[in-house]
Protein backbone atom coordinates (compact mmCIF):
# COMPACT_ATOMS: atom_id res chain seq x y z
CA UNK A 1 0.00 0.00 0.00
CA UNK A 2 0.90 3.72 -0.77
CA UNK A 3 3.01 5.23 2.36
CA UNK A 4 1.28 7.98 4.13
CA UNK A 5 2.73 11.27 2.13
CA UNK A 6 1.14 13.54 4.85
CA UNK A 7 1.45 14.12 8.84
CA UNK A 8 -0.95 15.73 10.83
CA UNK A 9 -0.35 17.15 14.35
CA UNK A 10 -3.26 17.34 16.25
CA UNK A 11 -7.01 16.51 15.41
CA UNK A 12 -8.69 20.27 17.08
CA UNK A 13 -11.07 21.77 14.65
CA UNK A 14 -8.14 22.38 12.58
CA UNK A 15 -6.19 18.83 12.36
CA UNK A 16 -9.68 17.00 11.33
CA UNK A 17 -10.71 19.88 8.81
CA UNK A 18 -7.15 18.92 7.49
CA UNK A 19 -7.56 15.09 7.63
CA UNK A 20 -11.49 15.22 6.02
CA UNK A 21 -10.03 17.63 2.65
CA UNK A 22 -6.66 15.12 2.22
CA UNK A 23 -8.92 12.73 2.75
CA UNK A 24 -11.36 13.46 -0.07
CA UNK A 25 -8.30 14.66 -2.38
CA UNK A 26 -7.10 11.31 -2.10
CA UNK A 27 -3.82 12.04 -0.35
CA UNK A 28 -2.51 9.41 2.55
CA UNK A 29 -1.81 10.59 5.53
CA UNK A 30 -1.28 10.24 8.96
CA UNK A 31 -3.04 11.97 11.93
CA UNK A 32 -1.44 12.25 15.31
CA UNK A 33 -3.82 13.27 18.41
CA UNK A 34 -2.41 13.48 21.90
CA UNK A 35 -5.43 12.70 23.56
CA UNK A 36 -8.36 10.26 22.69
CA UNK A 37 -10.58 12.46 21.63
CA UNK A 38 -11.48 14.64 18.41
CA UNK A 39 -12.06 18.76 19.74
CA UNK A 40 -8.70 20.37 21.06
CA UNK A 41 -9.22 23.11 23.19
CA UNK A 42 -13.22 22.49 22.69
CA UNK A 43 -13.05 19.54 24.71
CA UNK A 44 -13.85 20.49 28.18
CA UNK A 45 -11.52 18.37 30.16
CA UNK A 46 -9.69 16.90 27.04
CA UNK A 47 -7.34 14.20 28.38
CA UNK A 48 -4.36 15.41 26.29
CA UNK A 49 -4.44 18.20 28.74
CA UNK A 50 -3.97 20.85 26.76
CA UNK A 51 -7.73 22.29 26.40
CA UNK A 52 -8.48 25.81 28.00
CA UNK A 53 -12.06 25.81 28.36
CA UNK A 54 -14.37 26.05 31.23
CA UNK A 55 -17.13 24.52 32.53
CA UNK A 56 -19.62 27.55 31.02
CA UNK A 57 -17.84 28.26 28.18
CA UNK A 58 -20.13 29.41 25.13
CA UNK A 59 -18.31 30.07 21.86
CA UNK A 60 -18.74 34.09 20.96
CA UNK A 61 -18.49 33.59 17.35
CA UNK A 62 -22.16 32.66 15.41
CA UNK A 63 -23.23 29.34 14.82
CA UNK A 64 -22.91 30.21 10.71
CA UNK A 65 -19.62 31.50 10.72
CA UNK A 66 -18.01 29.31 12.51
CA UNK A 67 -19.19 26.03 10.58
CA UNK A 68 -17.13 24.19 8.11
CA UNK A 69 -18.22 25.60 4.80
CA UNK A 70 -20.13 21.63 3.92
CA UNK A 71 -21.40 20.83 7.68
CA UNK A 72 -23.91 23.79 8.84
CA UNK A 73 -24.72 23.33 12.80
CA UNK A 74 -28.03 21.34 13.68
CA UNK A 75 -30.20 24.32 13.26
CA UNK A 76 -31.57 23.77 16.64
CA UNK A 77 -28.51 24.45 18.21
CA UNK A 78 -28.26 28.43 19.89
CA UNK A 79 -26.70 31.14 18.05
CA UNK A 80 -23.88 30.65 20.14
CA UNK A 81 -23.38 27.01 20.98
CA UNK A 82 -21.84 26.05 24.20
CA UNK A 83 -18.74 23.73 24.27
CA UNK A 84 -20.57 20.43 24.82
CA UNK A 85 -22.51 21.31 21.81
CA UNK A 86 -19.28 21.90 19.51
CA UNK A 87 -17.42 19.14 20.54
CA UNK A 88 -20.50 17.29 19.44
CA UNK A 89 -20.75 19.04 15.97
CA UNK A 90 -17.16 18.15 15.77
CA UNK A 91 -17.72 14.54 16.61
CA UNK A 92 -20.50 14.28 14.03
CA UNK A 93 -18.44 15.91 11.52
CA UNK A 94 -15.63 13.56 11.67
CA UNK A 95 -18.34 10.21 11.49
CA UNK A 96 -19.94 12.12 8.70
CA UNK A 97 -17.25 12.22 6.66
CA UNK A 98 -15.70 9.07 8.02
CA UNK A 99 -12.65 10.46 8.99
CA UNK A 100 -12.42 8.85 12.57
CA UNK A 101 -10.38 5.50 11.63
CA UNK A 102 -7.89 7.69 10.06
CA UNK A 103 -6.81 9.51 13.27
CA UNK A 104 -4.20 7.75 15.85
CA UNK A 105 -5.38 8.42 18.99
CA UNK A 106 -3.43 8.47 22.35
CA UNK A 107 -0.31 9.13 20.25
CA UNK A 108 2.30 12.42 20.92
CA UNK A 109 4.00 14.01 18.41
CA UNK A 110 7.23 14.32 20.60
CA UNK A 111 9.94 15.10 17.68
CA UNK A 112 9.68 16.82 14.46
CA UNK A 113 12.90 17.43 12.55
CA UNK A 114 14.35 18.20 9.04
CA UNK A 115 16.06 15.40 6.90
CA UNK A 116 16.12 14.66 3.12
CA UNK A 117 13.58 17.14 1.61
CA UNK A 118 11.22 16.02 4.38
CA UNK A 119 10.89 15.01 7.87
CA UNK A 120 11.79 12.92 10.77
CA UNK A 121 8.69 12.77 12.89
CA UNK A 122 8.89 10.70 16.35
CA UNK A 123 5.77 10.02 18.11
CA UNK A 124 5.40 8.33 21.35
CA UNK A 125 1.63 5.76 22.19
CA UNK A 126 1.34 3.70 25.23
CA UNK A 127 5.29 3.69 25.78
CA UNK A 128 6.00 2.71 22.34
CA UNK A 129 8.20 4.77 19.92
CA UNK A 130 8.06 5.20 16.15
CA UNK A 131 9.99 7.21 13.77
CA UNK A 132 8.42 7.51 10.20
CA UNK A 133 9.73 10.11 7.35
CA UNK A 134 7.45 11.85 5.10
CA UNK A 135 7.90 15.16 2.77
CA UNK A 136 5.04 16.98 3.78
CA UNK A 137 3.96 18.06 7.80
CA UNK A 138 0.60 19.70 8.70
CA UNK A 139 1.21 21.42 12.07
CA UNK A 140 -2.42 21.65 13.53
CA UNK A 141 -1.27 21.49 17.48
CA UNK A 142 -3.47 25.04 18.48
CA UNK A 143 -2.06 28.10 19.85
CA UNK A 144 -4.46 28.59 23.23
CA UNK A 145 -2.73 25.61 25.33
CA UNK A 146 0.50 27.11 26.48
CA UNK A 147 -0.12 29.74 29.18
CA UNK A 148 1.59 33.58 28.92
CA UNK A 149 2.77 35.47 31.71
CA UNK A 150 3.64 38.58 31.76
CA UNK A 151 7.28 38.97 30.78
CA UNK A 152 9.28 40.17 32.79
CA UNK A 153 7.20 39.40 35.81
CA UNK A 154 5.74 42.70 38.09
CA UNK A 155 8.03 43.62 40.86
CA UNK A 156 7.62 42.24 44.00
CA UNK A 157 6.09 38.91 44.97
CA UNK A 158 2.52 38.36 45.49
CA UNK A 159 1.62 35.31 47.91
CA UNK A 160 -1.98 35.02 47.83
CA UNK A 161 -3.04 32.09 45.30
CA UNK A 162 -2.55 32.60 41.74
CA UNK A 163 -4.09 31.26 38.77
CA UNK A 164 -4.00 31.22 34.88
CA UNK A 165 -7.48 31.42 32.76
CA UNK A 166 -6.08 28.47 31.15
CA UNK A 167 -6.07 26.35 34.54
CA UNK A 168 -9.85 28.05 35.56
CA UNK A 169 -12.73 25.57 34.99
CA UNK A 170 -15.32 26.38 37.76
CA UNK A 171 -16.22 28.88 40.20
CA UNK A 172 -15.82 26.83 42.91
CA UNK A 173 -12.09 27.38 42.29
CA UNK A 174 -12.65 31.21 43.14
CA UNK A 175 -15.52 30.84 45.95
CA UNK A 176 -14.93 33.40 48.79
CA UNK A 177 -11.87 34.65 47.20
CA UNK A 178 -11.12 38.73 46.83
CA UNK A 179 -10.19 38.37 42.98
CA UNK A 180 -7.93 40.71 40.54
CA UNK A 181 -8.01 39.09 36.89
CA UNK A 182 -5.08 40.79 35.02
CA UNK A 183 -5.70 41.21 31.22
CA UNK A 184 -9.06 42.32 29.46
CA UNK A 185 -9.63 39.76 26.75
CA UNK A 186 -12.23 37.45 26.43
CA UNK A 187 -11.03 35.02 29.06
CA UNK A 188 -10.59 37.61 31.15
CA UNK A 189 -14.29 39.15 30.98
CA UNK A 190 -16.18 35.64 30.78
CA UNK A 191 -14.31 34.91 34.16
CA UNK A 192 -14.71 38.45 35.63
CA UNK A 193 -18.47 37.81 34.96
CA UNK A 194 -18.94 34.45 36.12
CA UNK A 195 -17.59 35.13 39.29
CA UNK A 196 -19.05 38.57 39.86
CA UNK A 197 -22.59 36.90 38.69
CA UNK A 198 -21.66 33.40 41.06
CA UNK A 199 -20.79 35.59 44.09
CA UNK A 200 -21.99 38.85 43.91
CA UNK A 201 -19.09 40.40 45.24
CA UNK A 202 -16.75 42.90 42.95
CA UNK A 203 -13.91 41.63 40.97
CA UNK A 204 -11.42 43.80 40.07
CA UNK A 205 -9.88 43.55 36.53
CA UNK A 206 -6.02 45.55 35.67
CA UNK A 207 -5.73 46.09 32.46
CA UNK A 208 -2.87 48.53 30.87
CA UNK A 209 -4.48 49.11 27.43
CA UNK A 210 -8.09 48.77 28.12
CA UNK A 211 -10.42 47.50 25.47
CA UNK A 212 -13.47 48.19 23.35
CA UNK A 213 -16.11 45.87 25.09
CA UNK A 214 -18.54 44.65 21.41
CA UNK A 215 -21.86 42.84 22.27
CA UNK A 216 -22.42 39.68 21.37
CA UNK A 217 -25.64 41.17 19.83
CA UNK A 218 -26.26 44.15 18.22
CA UNK A 219 -29.91 45.77 16.70
CA UNK A 220 -31.24 41.99 17.17
CA UNK A 221 -28.69 40.26 15.09
CA UNK A 222 -25.24 38.49 16.33
CA UNK A 223 -22.87 41.01 16.35
CA UNK A 224 -19.96 39.07 13.92
CA UNK A 225 -22.64 39.28 11.20
CA UNK A 226 -22.48 42.93 10.74
CA UNK A 227 -19.10 41.91 9.09
CA UNK A 228 -19.68 40.57 5.87
CA UNK A 229 -17.89 40.08 2.38
CA UNK A 230 -19.37 43.86 1.41
CA UNK A 231 -18.69 45.25 4.81
CA UNK A 232 -15.01 43.96 4.50
CA UNK A 233 -14.54 46.01 1.13
CA UNK A 234 -14.80 49.17 2.63
CA UNK A 235 -12.16 51.49 4.04
CA UNK A 236 -10.98 50.58 7.47
CA UNK A 237 -12.17 54.36 8.71
CA UNK A 238 -15.37 53.84 7.40
CA UNK A 239 -16.13 50.09 8.86
CA UNK A 240 -14.88 51.74 12.48
CA UNK A 241 -17.55 54.73 11.63
CA UNK A 242 -20.09 52.22 11.09
CA UNK A 243 -19.29 50.42 13.90
CA UNK A 244 -19.02 53.48 16.64
CA UNK A 245 -22.36 54.59 15.45
CA UNK A 246 -24.39 51.54 15.81
CA UNK A 247 -22.65 50.65 19.41
CA UNK A 248 -23.12 53.68 20.23
CA UNK A 249 -27.03 53.65 19.47
CA UNK A 250 -26.92 50.30 20.66
CA UNK A 251 -26.09 51.08 24.04
CA UNK A 252 -24.06 54.65 24.82
CA UNK A 253 -20.74 55.43 25.95
CA UNK A 254 -19.26 52.14 27.81
CA UNK A 255 -17.47 55.13 29.81
CA UNK A 256 -20.99 55.38 31.47
CA UNK A 257 -20.93 51.81 32.69
CA UNK A 258 -17.61 52.12 34.21
CA UNK A 259 -15.87 50.75 31.79
CA UNK A 260 -12.38 52.48 31.03
CA UNK A 261 -12.33 53.94 27.15
CA UNK A 262 -9.30 52.69 25.55
CA UNK A 263 -7.39 55.80 23.76
CA UNK A 264 -7.19 54.54 19.93
CA UNK A 265 -9.46 53.55 17.40
CA UNK A 266 -11.95 50.72 17.28
CA UNK A 267 -10.98 47.70 15.08
CA UNK A 268 -7.05 48.18 16.48
CA UNK A 269 -7.36 45.39 18.85
CA UNK A 270 -8.14 41.06 18.98
CA UNK A 271 -12.18 42.53 20.15
CA UNK A 272 -13.65 41.52 23.42
CA UNK A 273 -16.95 40.26 23.08
CA UNK A 274 -19.12 40.22 26.18
CA UNK A 275 -22.95 41.08 26.11
CA UNK A 276 -22.18 40.97 30.06
CA UNK A 277 -19.83 43.27 31.17
CA UNK A 278 -20.99 46.63 31.21
CA UNK A 279 -23.98 45.54 32.94
CA UNK A 280 -22.27 43.67 35.74
CA UNK A 281 -19.95 46.64 35.71
CA UNK A 282 -22.51 49.36 36.15
CA UNK A 283 -23.62 47.24 39.11
CA UNK A 284 -20.30 47.95 40.63
CA UNK A 285 -19.36 43.91 40.29
CA UNK A 286 -16.75 44.33 38.06
CA UNK A 287 -13.92 47.69 38.36
CA UNK A 288 -11.21 48.08 36.88
CA UNK A 289 -7.16 49.34 37.49
CA UNK A 290 -4.30 50.18 35.56
CA UNK A 291 -1.73 48.39 34.98
CA UNK A 292 0.42 46.37 38.49
CA UNK A 293 3.19 48.40 39.44
CA UNK A 294 4.37 46.19 42.00
CA UNK A 295 3.00 43.17 44.64
CA UNK A 296 3.86 43.07 48.68
CA UNK A 297 2.19 40.38 49.58
CA UNK A 298 -1.28 40.51 49.27
CA UNK A 299 -1.00 43.91 48.76
CA UNK A 300 -0.85 45.29 45.20
CA UNK A 301 0.11 48.78 43.77
CA UNK A 302 -1.19 49.68 40.41
CA UNK A 303 0.34 52.67 38.28
CA UNK A 304 -2.40 55.48 39.18
CA UNK A 305 -0.52 54.83 42.90
CA UNK A 306 -3.94 52.87 43.95
CA UNK A 307 -3.26 50.09 46.42
CA UNK A 308 -5.89 47.22 46.93
CA UNK A 309 -5.43 43.94 48.81
CA UNK A 310 -6.50 40.18 46.99
CA UNK A 311 -6.92 36.76 47.85
CA UNK A 312 -6.39 35.78 44.17
CA UNK A 313 -5.03 37.03 40.86
CA UNK A 314 -5.33 35.48 37.62
CA UNK A 315 -3.46 35.69 34.57
CA UNK A 316 -6.01 35.96 31.72
CA UNK A 317 -2.68 37.35 29.97
CA UNK A 318 -3.20 34.79 26.52
CA UNK A 319 -1.52 32.28 25.23
CA UNK A 320 2.03 31.69 24.03
CA UNK A 321 2.31 30.03 20.36
CA UNK A 322 4.49 26.85 21.11
CA UNK A 323 5.79 23.77 19.10
CA UNK A 324 7.48 21.35 21.57
CA UNK A 325 8.03 18.76 18.67
CA UNK A 326 10.50 21.35 16.95
CA UNK A 327 14.22 22.16 18.61
CA UNK A 328 14.05 25.98 19.17
CA UNK A 329 16.99 26.57 16.75
CA UNK A 330 14.79 25.07 14.11
CA UNK A 331 11.66 26.78 14.45
CA UNK A 332 10.10 28.99 17.51
CA UNK A 333 7.70 31.34 17.27
CA UNK A 334 9.68 32.96 20.33
CA UNK A 335 8.79 35.31 23.12
CA UNK A 336 6.77 37.34 20.74
CA UNK A 337 4.73 34.78 19.39
CA UNK A 338 6.04 35.36 15.86
CA UNK A 339 6.52 32.87 13.19
CA UNK A 340 7.17 34.54 9.45
CA UNK A 341 4.63 32.19 7.25
CA UNK A 342 3.65 33.12 3.78
CA UNK A 343 -0.52 33.77 3.80
CA UNK A 344 0.37 32.54 7.33
CA UNK A 345 0.91 28.83 7.01
CA UNK A 346 4.12 28.27 4.56
CA UNK A 347 7.07 28.53 5.45
CA UNK A 348 9.09 29.79 3.17
CA UNK A 349 12.57 28.56 3.92
CA UNK A 350 11.03 24.94 4.96
CA UNK A 351 8.91 23.60 2.32
CA UNK A 352 6.70 20.85 2.65
CA UNK A 353 6.08 22.37 6.11
CA UNK A 354 2.31 24.25 6.56
CA UNK A 355 0.92 25.81 9.79
CA UNK A 356 -3.44 25.61 10.25
CA UNK A 357 -5.20 27.27 12.05
CA UNK A 358 -2.36 29.73 13.41
CA UNK A 359 -4.44 32.42 12.75
CA UNK A 360 -6.23 34.65 15.04
CA UNK A 361 -9.37 36.21 13.16
CA UNK A 362 -11.98 38.84 13.91
CA UNK A 363 -14.53 36.20 12.91
CA UNK A 364 -13.70 31.87 13.18
CA UNK A 365 -10.92 30.11 12.84
CA UNK A 366 -12.67 27.07 11.97
CA UNK A 367 -13.93 27.92 8.03
CA UNK A 368 -10.10 29.75 7.58
CA UNK A 369 -8.89 26.57 8.85
CA UNK A 370 -10.62 24.49 6.17
CA UNK A 371 -9.71 26.91 3.40
CA UNK A 372 -6.21 26.53 4.41
CA UNK A 373 -6.49 22.85 4.38
CA UNK A 374 -7.82 22.98 0.85
CA UNK A 375 -5.05 25.10 -0.34
CA UNK A 376 -2.20 22.81 0.90
CA UNK A 377 -4.56 19.88 -1.03
CA UNK A 378 -3.99 22.11 -4.12
CA UNK A 379 -0.49 22.21 -3.43
CA UNK A 380 0.14 19.15 -3.05
CA UNK A 381 -1.78 17.80 -5.84
CA UNK A 382 -0.09 20.68 -8.23
CA UNK A 383 -3.21 22.64 -8.89
CA UNK A 384 -1.86 25.29 -8.24
CA UNK A 385 1.69 26.79 -7.05
CA UNK A 386 3.49 28.90 -5.15
CA UNK A 387 5.21 32.13 -5.87
CA UNK A 388 9.16 31.61 -4.98
CA UNK A 389 11.02 32.59 -2.14
CA UNK A 390 11.82 35.87 -2.59
CA UNK A 391 8.06 36.73 -3.43
CA UNK A 392 6.97 34.99 -0.55
CA UNK A 393 9.31 36.90 1.87
CA UNK A 394 7.77 39.83 0.24
CA UNK A 395 4.22 39.50 0.57
CA UNK A 396 5.26 38.49 4.27
CA UNK A 397 7.05 41.88 5.01
CA UNK A 398 4.16 43.18 3.27
CA UNK A 399 1.19 41.55 5.86
CA UNK A 400 3.84 42.14 9.00
CA UNK A 401 3.96 46.01 8.07
CA UNK A 402 0.29 46.08 7.98
CA UNK A 403 -0.38 44.39 10.92
CA UNK A 404 1.73 47.31 12.84
CA UNK A 405 -0.21 50.12 11.13
CA UNK A 406 -3.22 48.59 12.78
CA UNK A 407 -2.37 46.98 16.24
CA UNK A 408 0.26 47.88 18.96
CA UNK A 409 3.01 46.22 19.06
CA UNK A 410 2.37 42.74 20.86
CA UNK A 411 2.49 39.46 21.03
CA UNK A 412 -1.29 39.16 21.33
CA UNK A 413 -1.72 40.70 18.05
CA UNK A 414 1.20 39.09 15.53
CA UNK A 415 -1.69 36.63 14.63
CA UNK A 416 -4.44 38.94 13.25
CA UNK A 417 -6.51 38.40 10.23
CA UNK A 418 -9.47 39.90 8.96
CA UNK A 419 -11.97 37.32 8.21
CA UNK A 420 -12.94 38.18 4.65
CA UNK A 421 -10.01 39.60 3.61
CA UNK A 422 -8.09 36.69 4.41
CA UNK A 423 -10.79 34.22 2.70
CA UNK A 424 -10.38 35.94 -0.57
CA UNK A 425 -6.64 35.74 -0.36
CA UNK A 426 -6.31 32.23 0.26
CA UNK A 427 -9.03 31.89 -2.81
CA UNK A 428 -6.55 33.57 -4.93
CA UNK A 429 -3.86 31.82 -3.87
CA UNK A 430 -5.62 28.54 -4.87
CA UNK A 431 -5.92 29.81 -8.52
CA UNK A 432 -2.41 30.47 -8.34
CA UNK A 433 -0.84 28.56 -10.60
N1 LIG B 1 -15.99 32.71 24.48
C1 LIG B 1 -15.00 32.59 23.63
O1 LIG B 1 -15.19 32.28 22.46
C2 LIG B 1 -13.64 32.85 24.13
C3 LIG B 1 -12.62 33.00 23.24
N2 LIG B 1 -11.36 33.21 23.67
C4 LIG B 1 -10.31 33.40 22.67
O2 LIG B 1 -9.12 32.79 23.13
C5 LIG B 1 -8.01 33.58 22.76
C6 LIG B 1 -7.21 33.97 23.98
O3 LIG B 1 -7.95 34.91 24.75
P1 LIG B 1 -7.40 35.42 26.15
O4 LIG B 1 -7.05 34.27 26.98
O5 LIG B 1 -8.37 36.40 26.66
O6 LIG B 1 -6.00 36.13 25.79
P2 LIG B 1 -5.70 37.47 24.94
O7 LIG B 1 -4.30 37.31 24.45
O8 LIG B 1 -6.75 37.74 23.95
O9 LIG B 1 -5.74 38.63 26.03
C7 LIG B 1 -4.70 38.77 26.96
C8 LIG B 1 -4.97 39.96 27.85
O10 LIG B 1 -3.93 40.05 28.81
C9 LIG B 1 -3.27 41.31 28.70
N3 LIG B 1 -1.84 41.13 28.94
C10 LIG B 1 -0.98 40.32 28.31
N4 LIG B 1 0.26 40.45 28.81
C11 LIG B 1 0.17 41.38 29.77
C12 LIG B 1 1.12 41.97 30.64
N5 LIG B 1 2.42 41.63 30.61
N6 LIG B 1 0.71 42.92 31.51
C13 LIG B 1 -0.59 43.30 31.54
N7 LIG B 1 -1.54 42.79 30.73
C14 LIG B 1 -1.16 41.83 29.86
C15 LIG B 1 -3.53 41.77 27.28
O11 LIG B 1 -3.38 43.16 27.22
P3 LIG B 1 -2.58 43.90 26.02
O12 LIG B 1 -3.58 44.06 24.92
O13 LIG B 1 -2.14 45.15 26.65
O14 LIG B 1 -1.44 42.99 25.63
C16 LIG B 1 -4.97 41.29 27.09
O15 LIG B 1 -5.86 42.18 27.70
C17 LIG B 1 -8.57 34.77 21.98
O16 LIG B 1 -8.56 34.45 20.61
C18 LIG B 1 -9.97 34.87 22.47
O17 LIG B 1 -10.84 35.49 21.56
C19 LIG B 1 -11.06 33.29 25.01
C20 LIG B 1 -12.05 33.15 25.94
C21 LIG B 1 -13.44 32.95 25.57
Amino acid sequence: METPSVCIIGAGSSGIVAAKTLHEHGIRFDCFEKGSAVGGNWRYNNDNGMSSAYRSLHINTNRDIMAYSDYPMPRDYPMFPHHSQIIRYFDSYVDHFGIRPFIQFKTSVERVWPADGGYWVQTESGGARQTRWYPHVIVANGHHWHPRYPTPPFPGTFTGETLHSHDYKTPDQIAGRKLLIVGIGNSAVDIACEAARQYNEPVTISTRSGAYILPNWLLGRPFDSLANPLTSRLPLSLQRLLLRASLLLARGRQSAYGVPVPNRPLLSEHPTISQDLLNVSGRGLVRFKPDIRAFSGHEVTFTDGSRDTFDMLIYATGYQVSFPFFDSDFISAGDTNNLQLYHRVIHPDHPGLYFLGLIQPLGAIMPLAELQAQWIARLLTGHCSLPNRAEMLRSIQEQANRNSRRYKPSARHTLQVDFYPYKRLLERAMQTR
